[in-house]
């Protein structure tokens, strides 16, 4: 399956506020992308383009192509497109009525799956995937806020696996957890790369050096420098990419 993001000349507002002026950038599959940069350069709002929940918001706009393999996600169902990309939130937000077990099943439901052994295979493989399982098997049926934060951001991650997504997003999945809960969120976006696209909002540039193969970095809504993490962190092309890793700003 064809899993590459092609981005051209994307253009998000709010209301007035033109918030990202003209983004290029090709992100491929089976790799982690991380996205940096000032709070307010839109580094967001870039990720909300790429599953089209930006114009969920009223008064917004965007323009420009993204496109997922050769298909234009603007010419899609925005409710497909949410399917096969789907995202993680900064802070974790479990169903909170809902059991571990029917936080997973829930999207599964919502897509027309019915078949309770399907429906269990699917929660177990995708508890399994957010290496969640081991901890959570004897009790799926306690409630999701039970857990701790660390495991409710992997109950997050499971129920967005759950629905079989091509590409995970990520705006700061991490931001809000301890440093062993942050650790196993990085661990895991190593393993899920082999079969997803994964883009990572991350205000964290050791975490951006520890788990991206590419790093974007953003300043005032434009993509200033885009490369190999490694090469971005040793040997930044532009003035301002330098000054913001070693922390002149931002
Ligand atoms: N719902 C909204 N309505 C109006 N303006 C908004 C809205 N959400 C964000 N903005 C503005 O858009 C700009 C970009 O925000 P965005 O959240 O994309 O930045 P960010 O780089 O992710 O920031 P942070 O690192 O602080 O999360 C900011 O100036 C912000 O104030």
């Amino acid at each position: 399956m064809e899993r590459q993001i092609t981005v051209r000349d994307l253009q998000a507002w709010y209301g007035a506020l033109h918030i990202l002026k003209g983004i290029s950038m090709d992100i491929a599959a089976n790799e982690a992308t991380a996205i940096i940069g000032p709070s307010g350069c839109g580094k967001s709002t870039f990720i909300r383009c790429l599953n089209r929940m930006h114009e969920s918001i009223g008064g917004t706009k965007v323009t420009g192509d993204v496109k997922l393999g050769d298909q234009d996600i603007y010419s899609l169902d925005p409710v497909d497109v949410r399917r096969t990309i789907g995202m993680v939130f900064q802070k974790p937000n479990p169903f909170p009525t809902m059991s571990i077990f029917e936080n997973v099943a829930a999207g599964l439901k919502i897509n027309g799956i019915r078949n309770k052994s399907e429906i269990q295979e699917r929660v177990e493989k995708s508890l399994r995937m957010a290496a969640l399982w081991e901890e959570v098997k004897d009790r799926l049926h306690a409630s999701g806020m039970s857990l701790s934060g660390g495991q409710q951001q992997r109950l997050c991650i499971a129920r967005a696996l759950a629905i079989e997504p091509q590409v995970l997003l990520m705006d700061e999945p991490a931001s809000a957890l301890d440093p062993i809960s942050t650790l196993r969120i990085e661990e895991l976006v190593d393993q899920l790369k082999s079969d997803y696209t994964i883009v990572i909002v991350t205000h964290n540039m050791q975490q951006a050096a520890r788990i991206a193969d590419k790093t974007a970095f953003f300043l005032n809504g434009e993509l200033i420098e885009y490369g190999k993490t490694t090469d971005l962190f040793t040997s930044p092309q532009d003035k301002r990419t330098e000054d913001y890793i070693t922390g002149r700003f931002g």
